[in-house]
Order: structure tokens, then sequence, then C-alpha cells
């Protein structure tokens, strides 16, 4: 006999058949969930993981999924690709040095502009389609983010590299405030200066890492455009699946490029208390949810040294 009714429709059986599946996926989920409950969680969004509007419209649904299932999610963005492009529209030549952008005053301008007006904006826009979720700020706002003049050693030469900021200060008010109200706050990375009143670039990774260890997050995740660390990068794509920060910072002099600030700002952050500090591939849709409902992860796990002895399988921070 069949379950169905007479239009045909599945009936109660039928529906219970369907929807079991789903129930324990929800399920299998618990555990983290319930370790997380209340938690907060800092997701640094890399420009360079935007990479189409689908992508980045799932990319607000799990955050969404986040601050419903009961954690604190925090988004920090990047936006380093949508920066060069608007140089290059305004005809204003950019170049990296020691991995961070050589920033003239018209370069800071254009900075200020894509992060804050355009990236951030685009973020909070496409969150707050589920809800009056997200609020936007930089660094600069209510102190935030405090910095001054970086000046990086190459070579054992100090360099300088313009309106480049080192944190100095981070001021949590704002952010808790926004936390405790409910809403999720999206975080350009531009730094107000103590100092000599200029406003400051600051690397995305850096900051995120910085706002992490300051709010006591339980979870730096860092999305971006590989699978995580690759052990012997150009030469291989074996992802290193997790390392402690002992290990992390003897491989850090070997790293390069965008993965320097990246790895150096995990290492920054779980030193500073962050429970767990990972990078995953932006490019995946729901990579944060794969992320958290996966057992091993799907990208770099960085860990504290004491727990370098816990189990490698089925364990899900
Ligand atoms: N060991 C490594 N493993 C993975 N990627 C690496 C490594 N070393 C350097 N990279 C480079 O770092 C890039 C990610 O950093 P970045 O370009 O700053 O991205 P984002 O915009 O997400 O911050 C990768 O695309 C890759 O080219
Ligand atoms: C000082 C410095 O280099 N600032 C970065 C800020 C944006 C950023 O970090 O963006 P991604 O995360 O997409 O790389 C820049 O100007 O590109």
């Amino acid at each position: 006999m069949t379950d169905n009714d007479k239009a045909g429709r599945p009936g109660t059986t039928a529906r219970k058949h369907t929807a079991l599946p789903k129930a324990q996926i929800l399920i299998e989920a618990l555990p983290w969930l319930t370790r997380h409950n209340g938690k907060v969680v800092v997701i640094k969004f890399g420009g360079n993981a935007m990479v189409d509007d689908d992508l980045k419209a799932a990319f607000a649904q799990d955050v969404v999924f986040l601050r419903h299932a009961g954690l604190k999610p925090v988004v920090v963005h990047g936006g380093g690709p949508q920066i060069n492009a608007q140089l290059d529209k305004q005809g204003l030549v950019s170049e990296f040095k020691a991995g961070l952008r050589v920033t003239t005053p018209e370069a800071m301008d254009v900075v200020r502009m894509v992060l804050a007006g355009q990236v951030q904006r685009e973020l909070v826009g496409l969150l707050n389609q589920h809800g009056p979720l997200a609020v936007g700020l930089t660094g600069e706002d209510a102190h935030t983010i405090t910095a001054t003049k970086h000046t990086p050693r190459i070579d054992g030469e100090a360099v300088d590299i313009g309106r480049v900021g080192e944190i100095t200060a981070i001021d949590t008010g704002a952010i808790e405030a926004l936390l405790a109200d409910g809403r999720i706050p999206v975080i350009s990375s531009i730094a107000r200066s103590a100092d000599d009143g200029h406003v400051y670039n600051v690397n995305a990774d850096t900051a995120a890492a910085a706002l992490a260890a300051a709010l006591g997050a339980e979870t730096l995740m860092v999305l971006t455009d590989v699978e995580g660390l690759y052990a012997d990068w150009p030469t291989s794509d074996e992802v290193i699946s997790r390392l402690t920060v002992g290990e992390l910072e003897k491989l850090l002099p070997e790293l390069s490029s965008g993965m320097v600030p990246k790895m150096e700002g995990c290492l920054h952050a779980v030193r500073g208390g962050v429970g767990t500090a990972r990078v995953i591939d932006g490019r995946v849709p729901h990579s944060i949810l794969l992320e958290i409902f996966t057992d091993e992860g799907i990208g770099t796990m960085v860990v504290p040294d004491d727990r370098a002895a816990h189990a490698q399988g089925g364990e899900q921070q």
C-alpha cells in the first residue's frame, strides 16, 4: 500500500523518510554548536576569495547561519584585488614590499574608498538580505583599531612604505556592543593614528588576527584562494591539515607573499588565546559550514602547543 494521498502527494511516512537525513545532519552538528554557543568567531574574507556573486551570497548565508545558531560572528574583510583594480583605473602605480602595499597618501584615499565604500558595503548588503543584522565599521570608528606608522626591515634596512600601519591598540567596545545587540560587525582594515592624525592601511589578515585575540575569539577563520597552507609551495599542493604554533613558528621564515601575514596572524591569534585559527578555501561554496561540519576540517588548522598530543581523527574543534 502506498502512503500517498488521493492527489498523489507523499503521505506522512514518506515525508518522514525524506526529512530524516536532514535531521541527522543537523544533529551531527549539535556537539560543535553546543561547544561554540555564545562564542565569538572572527571570519576574515579575503579579496581573492570574493570570486563571484554566488560565492559572496553563500558566504553571507553561512555567516547568518552561524549567528542564528547562537554564535557571534565578526567579519573582517580584505580587498587587495579590488584596490588594485581601482588604482589601475586611476593610473596609480601600486607595489608590495614585505607583503604589504606601499601606500602613498593618494593610494590611501583609494584603499579607504574601496574597502569602506565598496567591499564593506557590498558584504553588509548581502548579510542584511537576511534581516537587520550587519553593521559596517572601519578600525577608525570608536577607536577600534589604532596604529602607528609601520617601517618594515627588508634585508636589515628600515624601508618607508608610506601609510601602512602597525597596530598598537584595539578597543573592542563598539564590536562588543554590536554583538550584545545581536548584530554582525563587518570591519574594514583601516586604522586611526594616535600620533599624527593620519589613517593607516593595515593588512586585513593582521587586523583580523589582532581583533580575534582582543575579543577572546574561539576561532579565527581565514578564507582565501588556496585550499590551505601548502607544505612545499609552489612545488607541491599537499595541504598541511594541522599544525601547532611551535611548528608554525619554525615554518614562518620559509613562507612567501600573501601567506606571510596570514600565518603570522594565525600564530599571534592562537598565542593570544584564540582556540584555533584556520585557513580555508573561500572559493568553495559554503566553506565555513563545510569546515564546521567536516570531522577533519577542509583546510589548515593551527592549534596551541598543548593540543599537539590530541587525537587527529574525529576531533571537531
Ligand atoms: N605555502 C603556501 N601555501 C599556500 N599559498 C601560498 C603559500 N605561500 C604563498 N602562497 C600564496 O598566498 C596566496 C594567498 O594570499 P593572498 O593573495 O594575500 O590572499 P587573500 O586575498 O585571501 O588575503 C595564495 O594564492 C598563494 O599564491
Ligand atoms: C598594508 C596592506 O597591504 N593592506 C592591504 C589591505 C587589504 C587586504 O589585506 O586585502 P586581502 O585580504 O584581500 O589581501 C592592501 O592594501 O591590499
